[in-house]
């Protein structure tokens, strides 16, 4: 709000009634004057209708009428006028007016505007002071909202760091079952649709349990860290998934790859975790994996089932004396 957007009650426009008022006086006051008269002579049965008689009130008509002009002329519209002039200077920017009425009506007038001016002043600094509030609050507003963005910022990036926890393992980093259990479904959908080779192998440290009893549960921990990292390291494409399903259990997911090309590639992680030297040199971490693979000459008929597959194969390496690999039928 400014103290421009208010309608200023001194401007010209409001002093224009001055000027019509006196108008309707020039028009009213002779016919008020001749009702009267013509009411008088009426009561007192003296009313002369002859012409002589009538030229003689309109005469009086006149000269009542002009002299009753004069006297509002004189003691309402002049200093009616000039007050609205002096509003104007002061609105226009005058502290003092000055006043050309002479004597004592000139200074009860001077004193008249003098209040006219302060009341005009009062209002300004109000309105001033209003505007300046009005200001403070925008700016307040304006950084309340700048707030409300920082805080609805910081809570969409905490919305998605939380979204990201709910599908991480928190000791490695990598994918959990959860967003395995997803990419497994997508793929599978994708690969039936492209009739395209997907591969799935559950990968198991052996004789973890007893890792953990001779190592300590740390040097498990930073194991099971190292696999992770062997894992991720070994399967970078776009769409390949390494996550973590619990304990010592992981697996990998292969979309467009078939059996022989992901059995190269995890025998090759085999080899970089058996060369995997622990802080006191030993080397005595090894895997066994169950490896399946969904193409059209094995179409598996859920993702369910190509897991299920995956898994057999495991148990069958564990079975086999550990430290292998096993291929689903
Ligand atoms: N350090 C560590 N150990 C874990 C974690 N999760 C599970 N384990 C341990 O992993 C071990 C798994 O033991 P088992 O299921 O008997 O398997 P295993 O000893 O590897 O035997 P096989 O799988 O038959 O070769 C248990 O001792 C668990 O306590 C973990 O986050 N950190």
């Amino acid at each position: 709000m400014s103290t421009e957007s208010l309608a200023d009650p001194l401007s010209p426009v409001a002093a224009r009634p001055v000027g019509s008022l006196r108008l309707q006086l020039a028009l009213g006051l002779p016919l008020v004057t001749a009702g009267v008269l013509l009411a008088i002579e009426w009561t007192l049965d003296s009313l002369d209708t002859s012409p002589e008689g009538l030229v003689r009130l309109a005469g009086l008509v006149v000269v009542i009428s002009a002299a009753q002009w004069l006297l509002l002329e004189a003691l309402l519209l002049r200093p009616l006028r000039q007050l609205a002039q002096g509003c104007e200077a002061m609105v226009a920017g005058a502290h003092t007016v000055g006043w050309s009425e002479p004597g004592e009506a000139g200074a009860v007038l001077s004193a008249e505007l003098g209040r006219i001016g302060h009341a005009v002043e009062q209002t300004r600094t109000r309105l001033s002071q209003q505007d300046h509030e009005v200001r403070e609050l925008r700016r307040e507003l304006g950084q309340q909202r700048q707030l409300l963005q920082e805080a609805h910022g910081a809570l969409e990036a905490q919305k998605r760091e939380l979204a990201s926890l709910a599908r991480t393992d928190s000791l490695t980093g990598i994918a959990n079952q959860r967003a395995f259990d997803e990419a497994l479904r997508r793929e599978f959908k994708r690969a039936q649709r492209l009739r395209g080779p997907l591969a799935v192998a559950v990968l198991d440290l052996d004789q973890f349990k007893e890792f953990n009893l001779v190592h300590g549960t740390d040097e498990g921990d930073a194991a099971l860290q190292r696999v992770a990292g062997l894992l991720s390291d070994r399967f970078k494409r776009d769409t390949d998934v390494v996550a973590r399903l619990g304990g010592e259990e992981f697996v990998a997911l292969l979309p467009g790859v078939g059996v022989s090309e992901a059995q190269g590639v995890l025998e090759l992680l085999r080899d970089e975790l058996r060369a995997l030297r622990l802080p006191d040199g030993r080397g005595d971490l090894t895997l066994s994996v169950g490896l399946a693979a969904f193409s059209p000459t094995h179409p598996y008929l859920s993702a369910q089932a190509l897991l299920q597959a995956a898994d057999e194969a495991l148990y069958i390496a564990k079975h086999a004396g550990r430290d292998r690999m096993s291929l689903a039928a």
